[in-house]
Protein backbone atom coordinates (compact mmCIF):
# COMPACT_ATOMS: atom_id res chain seq x y z
CA UNK A 1 0.00 0.00 0.00
CA UNK A 2 1.33 3.44 -0.80
CA UNK A 3 0.61 6.49 1.84
CA UNK A 4 1.51 9.88 0.30
CA UNK A 5 2.02 12.42 3.07
CA UNK A 6 3.23 16.31 2.08
CA UNK A 7 5.32 18.47 3.54
CA UNK A 8 2.72 19.94 5.82
CA UNK A 9 2.10 16.42 7.13
CA UNK A 10 6.19 16.44 7.53
CA UNK A 11 5.94 19.93 9.48
CA UNK A 12 3.39 18.57 12.01
CA UNK A 13 5.14 15.71 13.05
CA UNK A 14 8.30 17.14 13.82
CA UNK A 15 6.83 19.59 15.59
CA UNK A 16 4.42 16.93 17.53
CA UNK A 17 7.79 15.15 18.40
CA UNK A 18 9.55 18.25 19.49
CA UNK A 19 6.29 18.67 22.25
CA UNK A 20 6.82 15.31 23.29
CA UNK A 21 10.45 14.88 23.74
CA UNK A 22 11.89 18.03 24.79
CA UNK A 23 11.22 17.64 28.54
CA UNK A 24 12.83 14.33 28.64
CA UNK A 25 15.54 13.76 30.93
CA UNK A 26 17.54 10.63 30.35
CA UNK A 27 21.05 10.03 29.51
CA UNK A 28 24.36 11.59 30.26
CA UNK A 29 26.40 13.38 27.99
CA UNK A 30 29.40 11.47 26.62
CA UNK A 31 32.41 12.40 29.30
CA UNK A 32 35.32 9.88 28.28
CA UNK A 33 35.83 12.72 25.58
CA UNK A 34 36.09 16.05 27.71
CA UNK A 35 34.87 18.68 25.47
CA UNK A 36 31.55 16.75 25.13
CA UNK A 37 31.29 16.79 29.39
CA UNK A 38 30.64 20.37 28.85
CA UNK A 39 28.04 20.80 25.87
CA UNK A 40 24.60 21.95 27.50
CA UNK A 41 22.78 19.22 27.99
CA UNK A 42 19.24 20.60 27.33
CA UNK A 43 20.08 21.47 23.79
CA UNK A 44 17.30 19.46 21.46
CA UNK A 45 16.56 19.94 17.82
CA UNK A 46 15.11 18.32 15.17
CA UNK A 47 15.20 18.27 11.53
CA UNK A 48 13.65 16.88 7.96
CA UNK A 49 14.87 17.55 4.96
CA UNK A 50 11.98 16.85 1.85
CA UNK A 51 12.83 16.07 -1.90
CA UNK A 52 11.64 19.61 -2.78
CA UNK A 53 14.64 20.68 -0.94
CA UNK A 54 12.29 22.29 2.13
CA UNK A 55 14.34 22.00 5.81
CA UNK A 56 11.80 21.91 8.31
CA UNK A 57 13.56 22.49 11.70
CA UNK A 58 12.66 22.96 15.17
CA UNK A 59 14.86 22.95 18.18
CA UNK A 60 18.55 23.99 18.74
CA UNK A 61 18.99 23.40 14.59
CA UNK A 62 21.54 25.60 14.26
CA UNK A 63 23.83 24.80 17.02
CA UNK A 64 27.38 23.45 16.24
CA UNK A 65 27.86 19.94 17.73
CA UNK A 66 30.43 17.38 16.89
CA UNK A 67 29.65 14.98 14.27
CA UNK A 68 31.59 12.20 15.85
CA UNK A 69 30.26 8.62 14.60
CA UNK A 70 28.05 10.17 12.02
CA UNK A 71 31.28 10.73 10.27
CA UNK A 72 31.73 7.38 9.59
CA UNK A 73 28.50 7.24 6.98
CA UNK A 74 30.44 9.84 4.45
CA UNK A 75 33.57 8.46 4.75
CA UNK A 76 32.31 4.72 4.07
CA UNK A 77 30.67 6.55 0.81
CA UNK A 78 33.72 8.38 -0.45
CA UNK A 79 35.24 5.19 0.13
CA UNK A 80 32.71 3.22 -1.92
CA UNK A 81 32.29 6.20 -4.32
CA UNK A 82 36.00 6.51 -5.37
CA UNK A 83 36.69 2.33 -5.44
CA UNK A 84 33.69 0.38 -5.42
CA UNK A 85 30.65 -1.24 -3.23
CA UNK A 86 32.92 -4.90 -3.54
CA UNK A 87 36.23 -3.27 -2.78
CA UNK A 88 34.89 -1.80 0.41
CA UNK A 89 33.58 -4.83 1.10
CA UNK A 90 36.36 -7.21 0.57
CA UNK A 91 38.60 -4.61 2.77
CA UNK A 92 36.43 -3.64 5.68
CA UNK A 93 33.24 -5.78 5.41
CA UNK A 94 29.43 -5.38 6.29
CA UNK A 95 28.88 -7.05 9.58
CA UNK A 96 27.18 -6.10 12.86
CA UNK A 97 29.72 -6.72 15.43
CA UNK A 98 27.48 -6.36 18.44
CA UNK A 99 29.49 -4.61 20.11
CA UNK A 100 30.27 -1.17 21.42
CA UNK A 101 32.06 0.96 18.76
CA UNK A 102 35.18 0.87 20.05
CA UNK A 103 35.68 -2.27 20.71
CA UNK A 104 38.98 -4.22 20.07
CA UNK A 105 37.53 -7.64 20.40
CA UNK A 106 35.73 -7.27 17.70
CA UNK A 107 39.08 -7.16 15.29
CA UNK A 108 39.85 -10.26 17.26
CA UNK A 109 36.38 -11.78 16.80
CA UNK A 110 37.35 -11.11 13.02
CA UNK A 111 40.57 -10.97 12.42
CA UNK A 112 40.86 -10.87 8.78
CA UNK A 113 37.77 -7.96 8.71
CA UNK A 114 37.40 -4.59 10.75
CA UNK A 115 33.81 -5.67 10.31
CA UNK A 116 32.06 -2.52 9.18
CA UNK A 117 33.11 1.27 8.31
CA UNK A 118 30.42 2.05 11.07
CA UNK A 119 32.31 1.45 13.95
CA UNK A 120 36.20 2.49 14.58
CA UNK A 121 38.05 0.24 13.60
CA UNK A 122 35.97 -0.07 10.31
CA UNK A 123 36.16 4.11 10.26
CA UNK A 124 39.99 4.07 10.68
CA UNK A 125 40.21 1.58 7.95
CA UNK A 126 37.90 3.62 5.43
CA UNK A 127 39.62 6.53 6.48
CA UNK A 128 42.98 4.77 5.34
CA UNK A 129 41.75 3.93 1.53
CA UNK A 130 40.57 7.53 0.97
CA UNK A 131 42.70 8.51 -1.73
CA UNK A 132 44.87 10.20 -2.40
CA UNK A 133 46.66 7.36 -0.11
CA UNK A 134 49.57 8.99 1.80
CA UNK A 135 48.88 12.62 1.55
CA UNK A 136 47.02 13.87 4.70
CA UNK A 137 46.45 17.08 3.51
CA UNK A 138 44.67 15.24 0.04
CA UNK A 139 42.84 12.87 1.98
CA UNK A 140 41.10 15.78 4.52
CA UNK A 141 40.67 17.71 1.33
CA UNK A 142 38.67 14.78 0.12
CA UNK A 143 36.55 14.21 3.11
CA UNK A 144 35.90 17.56 3.76
CA UNK A 145 34.38 18.56 0.36
CA UNK A 146 32.56 15.32 0.20
CA UNK A 147 30.80 16.01 3.52
CA UNK A 148 30.44 19.51 2.42
CA UNK A 149 28.54 18.04 -1.09
CA UNK A 150 26.16 16.15 1.68
CA UNK A 151 24.96 19.13 3.54
CA UNK A 152 24.88 21.65 0.63
CA UNK A 153 27.02 23.92 3.09
CA UNK A 154 30.56 24.21 4.54
CA UNK A 155 31.62 22.79 8.00
CA UNK A 156 34.77 23.11 9.91
CA UNK A 157 36.58 21.20 12.25
CA UNK A 158 35.79 22.43 16.52
CA UNK A 159 39.30 23.36 17.18
CA UNK A 160 38.85 22.70 20.95
CA UNK A 161 37.02 19.10 20.16
CA UNK A 162 39.99 17.79 17.99
CA UNK A 163 42.23 18.81 20.86
CA UNK A 164 40.18 17.29 23.34
CA UNK A 165 39.54 13.88 21.22
CA UNK A 166 43.63 13.70 20.24
CA UNK A 167 45.25 14.24 23.59
CA UNK A 168 42.61 11.12 24.72
CA UNK A 169 41.87 8.68 21.74
CA UNK A 170 44.38 5.98 23.52
CA UNK A 171 42.44 3.38 22.71
CA UNK A 172 41.52 4.05 19.27
CA UNK A 173 45.63 4.34 19.05
CA UNK A 174 45.05 0.63 19.87
CA UNK A 175 42.87 -0.37 17.00
CA UNK A 176 44.98 1.59 14.44
CA UNK A 177 47.40 -0.53 14.93
CA UNK A 178 46.00 -3.79 15.46
CA UNK A 179 44.29 -3.37 12.38
CA UNK A 180 47.66 -2.39 11.23
CA UNK A 181 48.88 -6.18 12.58
CA UNK A 182 46.10 -7.98 9.97
CA UNK A 183 47.00 -5.69 7.21
CA UNK A 184 43.50 -3.85 7.25
CA UNK A 185 45.07 -0.12 7.61
CA UNK A 186 46.05 0.69 3.62
CA UNK A 187 47.93 4.04 4.76
CA UNK A 188 49.82 5.25 7.58
CA UNK A 189 48.31 3.73 10.79
CA UNK A 190 49.02 7.39 12.86
CA UNK A 191 47.83 9.41 9.56
CA UNK A 192 44.83 7.39 9.24
CA UNK A 193 43.95 7.80 13.13
CA UNK A 194 44.15 11.44 12.61
CA UNK A 195 42.09 12.31 9.37
CA UNK A 196 39.38 9.89 11.54
CA UNK A 197 39.87 11.62 15.16
CA UNK A 198 39.69 15.06 12.97
CA UNK A 199 36.57 14.16 10.83
CA UNK A 200 34.69 13.38 14.34
CA UNK A 201 35.39 16.49 15.35
CA UNK A 202 33.63 18.54 12.46
CA UNK A 203 30.86 20.53 13.86
CA UNK A 204 27.52 19.93 11.98
CA UNK A 205 23.84 21.38 12.49
CA UNK A 206 21.03 19.10 12.53
CA UNK A 207 19.69 20.71 9.64
CA UNK A 208 23.06 19.63 8.11
CA UNK A 209 22.33 16.26 9.23
CA UNK A 210 19.06 16.26 7.83
CA UNK A 211 20.62 17.39 4.41
CA UNK A 212 23.36 14.78 4.30
CA UNK A 213 20.80 12.09 5.43
CA UNK A 214 18.26 13.91 2.01
CA UNK A 215 20.98 13.12 -0.23
CA UNK A 216 21.31 9.11 0.62
CA UNK A 217 17.68 9.12 0.24
CA UNK A 218 17.77 10.43 -2.74
CA UNK A 219 20.04 8.49 -4.60
CA UNK A 220 23.06 10.96 -4.05
CA UNK A 221 21.77 14.06 -5.42
CA UNK A 222 21.49 16.81 -3.17
CA UNK A 223 17.54 17.60 -2.86
CA UNK A 224 19.07 21.70 -1.92
CA UNK A 225 22.01 22.38 -3.91
CA UNK A 226 20.43 19.78 -6.70
CA UNK A 227 24.12 18.60 -7.08
CA UNK A 228 25.05 14.78 -7.85
CA UNK A 229 27.62 13.68 -4.94
CA UNK A 230 27.98 10.18 -5.22
CA UNK A 231 27.16 7.06 -7.32
CA UNK A 232 23.38 6.29 -6.89
CA UNK A 233 23.79 2.99 -6.79
CA UNK A 234 25.91 3.50 -3.50
CA UNK A 235 22.55 4.53 -1.80
CA UNK A 236 20.74 1.15 -0.72
CA UNK A 237 24.55 0.17 0.48
CA UNK A 238 24.78 2.94 2.61
CA UNK A 239 21.38 2.42 4.34
CA UNK A 240 22.05 -0.67 4.89
CA UNK A 241 25.46 -0.76 6.66
CA UNK A 242 23.29 1.99 8.74
CA UNK A 243 20.57 -0.51 9.33
CA UNK A 244 23.08 -3.43 10.31
CA UNK A 245 25.26 -1.03 12.94
CA UNK A 246 23.89 2.22 12.83
CA UNK A 247 23.50 1.88 16.82
CA UNK A 248 26.04 -0.34 17.62
CA UNK A 249 24.73 -3.27 20.15
CA UNK A 250 21.49 -1.67 20.55
CA UNK A 251 20.89 -1.39 16.34
CA UNK A 252 18.53 -4.95 16.84
CA UNK A 253 16.14 -2.48 19.06
CA UNK A 254 16.06 0.29 16.99
CA UNK A 255 15.45 -1.19 13.81
CA UNK A 256 12.68 -3.32 15.13
CA UNK A 257 11.10 -0.65 17.50
CA UNK A 258 11.11 2.06 13.78
CA UNK A 259 12.13 0.38 11.29
CA UNK A 260 14.62 3.34 10.55
CA UNK A 261 17.95 2.97 9.28
CA UNK A 262 19.95 5.68 11.02
CA UNK A 263 23.74 6.43 12.41
CA UNK A 264 24.23 8.00 15.66
CA UNK A 265 27.26 10.10 16.72
CA UNK A 266 28.28 10.43 20.92
CA UNK A 267 28.33 14.20 20.15
CA UNK A 268 24.01 13.60 20.04
CA UNK A 269 23.64 13.68 17.14
CA UNK A 270 21.60 11.12 15.03
CA UNK A 271 20.69 11.30 11.00
CA UNK A 272 17.88 8.55 9.23
CA UNK A 273 17.36 7.70 6.12
CA UNK A 274 14.17 6.88 4.41
CA UNK A 275 14.94 5.77 1.00
CA UNK A 276 13.12 7.31 -1.92
CA UNK A 277 11.39 9.63 0.42
CA UNK A 278 13.76 11.92 3.14
CA UNK A 279 16.52 12.52 5.43
CA UNK A 280 15.69 13.31 9.42
CA UNK A 281 17.92 14.12 12.11
CA UNK A 282 17.59 15.01 15.96
CA UNK A 283 20.17 15.83 18.53
CA UNK A 284 20.01 16.04 21.97
CA UNK A 285 23.73 15.54 23.65
CA UNK A 286 22.76 13.08 26.60
CA UNK A 287 23.28 9.17 25.70
CA UNK A 288 22.19 5.94 26.74
CA UNK A 289 25.09 3.46 27.69
CA UNK A 290 25.71 2.40 24.24
CA UNK A 291 26.68 5.81 23.13
CA UNK A 292 23.27 7.05 21.45
CA UNK A 293 21.02 10.00 22.41
CA UNK A 294 18.32 9.38 24.33
CA UNK A 295 15.95 12.16 23.70
CA UNK A 296 17.23 12.33 19.45
CA UNK A 297 16.47 8.70 19.63
CA UNK A 298 12.88 9.34 21.00
CA UNK A 299 12.32 12.13 18.53
CA UNK A 300 12.91 9.86 15.09
CA UNK A 301 11.25 6.94 16.66
CA UNK A 302 8.18 9.62 17.31
CA UNK A 303 8.44 10.60 13.62
CA UNK A 304 8.99 7.17 12.03
CA UNK A 305 5.93 5.69 13.68
CA UNK A 306 3.76 8.77 13.32
CA UNK A 307 4.59 9.17 9.06
CA UNK A 308 4.76 5.11 8.41
CA UNK A 309 8.58 5.37 7.63
CA UNK A 310 8.87 1.63 8.94
CA UNK A 311 11.35 0.67 5.63
CA UNK A 312 9.95 -2.93 6.28
CA UNK A 313 6.37 -1.78 6.83
CA UNK A 314 3.63 -2.90 4.17
CA UNK A 315 2.56 0.47 4.16
CA UNK A 316 4.76 2.57 1.72
CA UNK A 317 4.93 6.05 2.54
CA UNK A 318 6.28 8.73 -0.40
CA UNK A 319 5.91 12.29 -0.78
CA UNK A 320 2.66 13.59 -2.97
CA UNK A 321 3.85 15.22 -5.56
CA UNK A 322 3.58 19.13 -5.68
CA UNK A 323 0.24 20.83 -7.09
CA UNK A 324 1.23 22.27 -9.90
CA UNK A 325 1.14 26.59 -9.34
CA UNK A 326 -1.82 28.01 -10.42
CA UNK A 327 -1.75 30.16 -13.21
N1 LIG B 1 30.30 6.57 18.76
C1 LIG B 1 31.00 7.66 18.48
O1 LIG B 1 30.46 8.70 18.10
C2 LIG B 1 32.47 7.58 18.76
C3 LIG B 1 33.32 8.60 18.04
C4 LIG B 1 34.55 9.01 18.80
N2 LIG B 1 35.29 9.94 18.00
C5 LIG B 1 35.41 7.82 19.13
O2 LIG B 1 36.24 7.45 18.33
O3 LIG B 1 35.31 7.28 20.18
Amino acid sequence: MIQKIDNATVREAVQQAYERCKNETGGKNADYIPYLANVPSNLFGIAACLPDGEVIAVGDTDYKFGIESVSKVPTAILAMNQYSAQEMLDKIGADATGLPFNSIMAILLENDHPSTPLVNAGAISACSMVKPVGDSDGKWKSIVGFIEGLAGSQVEVIDELYKSETATNFNNKSIAWLLKNYNRIYDDPDMSLDIYTRQCSIGVTAKQLATMAATIANGGVNPVTKQPVFKPELAPKIASLMATVGFYEHTGDWLFTTGLPAKTGVGGGIMGVVPGVMGVAAFAPPLDEAGNSVKAQKALAYVAGHLNLNIFGTTRCVMAEKEPAKA
